[in-house]
């Protein structure tokens, strides 16, 4: 007798990562509002997982649980929930198309992190997987774009160089795996109120520009020399706007980090240390000292949002 066909898959499973920027250069900002930035975007492994199952035509359902869920919008303003209407409305072909959204949550909510973002690009790709639509990855990457300026990051991963508000994203060139340690925040920061102050604080900052120093570590792979190179121009804004981060970089620092920086819009650090076995003991010292609220290890670069299994 043959072998009974395998069941159809109910639902499609997608993972997408955390990122650190290792280099944020802010310019003044544009007509639009946005800031013109020149970033290199660097995706860690530290990851939200997104499920996506039929639905009944036309409903777009969502649940979400883990790390800071009380703090994840379930309306609308979902980017998650977003993704999906957006896929449906511009590549749905006229079907009425349904989903139900499950997000398990382990980047914390307003990190600096892109975990939003990282929630979009996961149901982009979820939803264009279950409901069978074939988008070539720059066609998916400039619909992220109309999600929020990181998404197209997300869906790329690796270490790339961001322009533009941060959407325009091209690999770099970067040889090696690094260590990271993330300490992450009491409370999250909010992105916009961060770029403000950055605008308060530089009323005529230069065009940005990717630092060379940093793209020249990246081709060498030198921990030692990305340490050093890190940079972020949003720190600090989020700094005046958190005083107690300026302890916990220095902290870091203090307990062996060869480099520290500020992710994104903050305000979790990222420590940078030289292996493995110093990323575990940086996480211990640091998680003792008491100035954050919680401390993670993670590895970058990682690839970006893939469906799992
Ligand atoms: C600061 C960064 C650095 O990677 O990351 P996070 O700290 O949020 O993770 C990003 O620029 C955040 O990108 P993202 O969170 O996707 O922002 P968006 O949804 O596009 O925009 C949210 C708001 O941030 C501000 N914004 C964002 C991007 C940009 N280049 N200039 C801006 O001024 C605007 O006030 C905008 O209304
Ligand atoms: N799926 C989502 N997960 C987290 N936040 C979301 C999500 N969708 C929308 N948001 C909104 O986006 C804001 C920024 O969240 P997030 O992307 O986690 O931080 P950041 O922009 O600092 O990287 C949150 O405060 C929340 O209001």
């Amino acid at each position: 007798m043959a072998s009974p066909l395998p069941p159809a898959p109910v639902g499609v499973h997608v993972r997408a990562p955390a990122k650190i920027n290792l280099a944020l250069k802010v310019g003044a900002p544009r007509p639009d509002g946005y800031h013109p930035l020149a970033t290199v975007y660097h995706a860690v492994s530290l990851y939200d997982d997104v499920h996506a199952e039929w639905a009944e035509p036309d409903e777009f359902e969502l649940e979400a649980s883990g790390e800071g869920v009380e703090q994840v919008p379930l309306d609308d303003s979902n980017l998650a929930l977003r993704a999906a209407r957006l896929l449906a409305r511009t590549h749905g072909g006229g079907d009425r198309l349904g989903v139900h959204l499950t997000i398990r949550k382990n980047i914390p909510v307003a990190g600096g992190l892109a975990g939003g973002s990282a929630d979009g690009a996961a149901a982009l790709l979820a939803c264009a997987t279950l409901w069978d639509i074939d988008l070539a990855p720059e066609v998916l990457r400039h619909l992220g774009a109309e999600l929020g300026s990181d998404v197209p990051f997300s869906l790329m991963g690796g270490t790339a160089v961001g322009s533009g508000r941060g959407e325009d994203v091209a690999p770099a060139l970067a040889r090696g795996s690094y260590h990271w340690v993330l300490a992450f925040g009491q409370e999250g920061l909010s992105t916009p109120a961060v770029y403000r102050r950055f605008d308060e604080l530089n009323p005529s900052p230069e065009p940005p520009e990717v630092p060379a120093d940093l793209m020249n570590a990246l081709r060498g792979g030198d921990p030692y020399e990305l340490g050093a190179a890190l940079v972020n121009d949003l720190q600090p804004a989020a700094l005046t706007l958190r005083p107690q981060l300026r302890r916990v970089l220095d902290a870091g620092l203090d307990l062996g980090a060869v480099g520290a920086v500020v992710s994104g819009s903050g305000p979790t650090c990222a420590f940078l240390v030289e292996d493995e076995e110093d990323a575990v003991d940086l996480s211990i010292a640091l998680s003792a000292e008491g100035v954050a609220r919680k401390v993670m290890r993670a590895g970058g670069p990682v690839v970006g949002a893939r469906v799992v299994g």
